[in-house]
């Protein structure tokens, strides 16, 4: 029977660079090999028990799925740190699954992610219009940029289960909506998934849930009734929700996940110079809430990770 999660211990996870944010959008995201290490290093020592890891082309800063590209920062962050890996099997919306599950075949990490559903994902802009009537301009209006599904069918993750199992590799469960929850039930009903579920509650992506507080809470409570004791809440905020989310799931006895990843900010309107600024701002919440930061040691522990 797995250890339930200690009262007042909140795991930290970090994702330092992901595969939404582009480097035009912040002078900080880590795309190199060596700005992905020492980013993860950073937020290791700040505090980060888990490290969610993408690659990307160090030319384009383009998402990279290949396990050539995790080679370079892997062992050196390993070598610095003892927080646990976690790799993506999430890569971007535009790869195949069987794309997407190789770095996390080949490394055998510790966590890889695992998400629960298929969503919209959507990306929109301000685009100007021109009235050819009127011959003048409209007032901005939102237009997609981009139009995707990110696609996770039944047996697309049946095939990242099957695939990863065998590695005693376990899974952060990305769950963007509350159906997501259902379909982790449904995989756990199936013995296909052991607890205790890492389940990673995702708020505020365009396609999945809000970021409204009745949203966590409706979350919790689904997870509560579906899942009972036999999993460890954590989530995540994106954009300027990040740190909101945070304190609201550390207070119910959730664990956070921050990082450039999930949000390119430290504050209203300051960009973060690097991901440890928001592990560094979590602690201080979790600590003010009168909480203690989780060791890779106690986290492992209570998620039951092969070490
Ligand atoms: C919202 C996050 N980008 C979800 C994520 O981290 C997905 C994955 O890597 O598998
Ligand atoms: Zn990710």
């Amino acid at each position: 029977m797995a250890t339930l999660q200690p009262q007042g211990k909140v795991i930290i996870t970090c994702a330092v660079t992901g595969a939404i944010h582009t480097p035009t959008m912040s002078p900080y995201l880590p795309i190199t090999p060596d700005q992905i290490a020492a980013d993860a290093i950073g937020a290791a020592e700040a505090g980060a028990a888990i490290l969610h890891l993408h690659a990307r082309d160090p030319e384009t800063g383009k998402p990279d799925q290949t396990p050539e590209a995790f080679a370079p920062f892997l062992p050196r962050i390993k070598q610095a740190t003892d927080a646990a890996i976690n790799i993506t099997t999430g890569g971007s919306p535009y790869m195949k699954v069987e794309e997407r599950v190789l770095p996390a075949a080949t490394y055998k990490p510790e966590v890889a992610s695992l998400n629960m559903g298929s969503i919209n994902f959507g990306l929109f802009h301000l685009a100007p219009k021109y009235d050819t009537f009127k011959h003048d301009w409209e007032k901005p209006h939102l237009e997609a940029t981009r139009d995707l599904v990110f696609r996770n069918s039944f047996k697309d993750i049946e095939y990242i289960l099957e695939t990863c199992y065998g590695n005693g590799t376990r899974f952060e469960f990305e769950c963007y909506d509350i159906a997501h929850l259902y379909n982790l039930a449904h995989f756990a009903d199936r013995g296909l998934v052991k607890p205790p579920f890492f389940v990673q509650s995702v708020f505020g992506l365009l396609g999945g849930i809000g970021t409204h507080p009745e949203d966590v809470m409706h979350m919790k409570r689904t997870a509560d009734r579906l899942l009972g004791t036999d999993y460890r809440w954590s989530v995540l905020g994106a954009g300027a929700s990040q740190l909101r989310i945070a304190a609201q799931a550390a207070a119910l006895g959730g664990n956070v996940r921050v990082g450039l990843e999930d949000s390119l900010w430290a504050g209203k309107g300051k960009l973060a110079t690097c991901s440890a600024d928001q592990v560094r701002m979590a602690r201080q919440i979790i600590e003010g809430l009168g909480m203690t930061v989780a060791t890779p040691t106690e986290a492992r522990e209570i998620l039951s990770l092969k070490g």
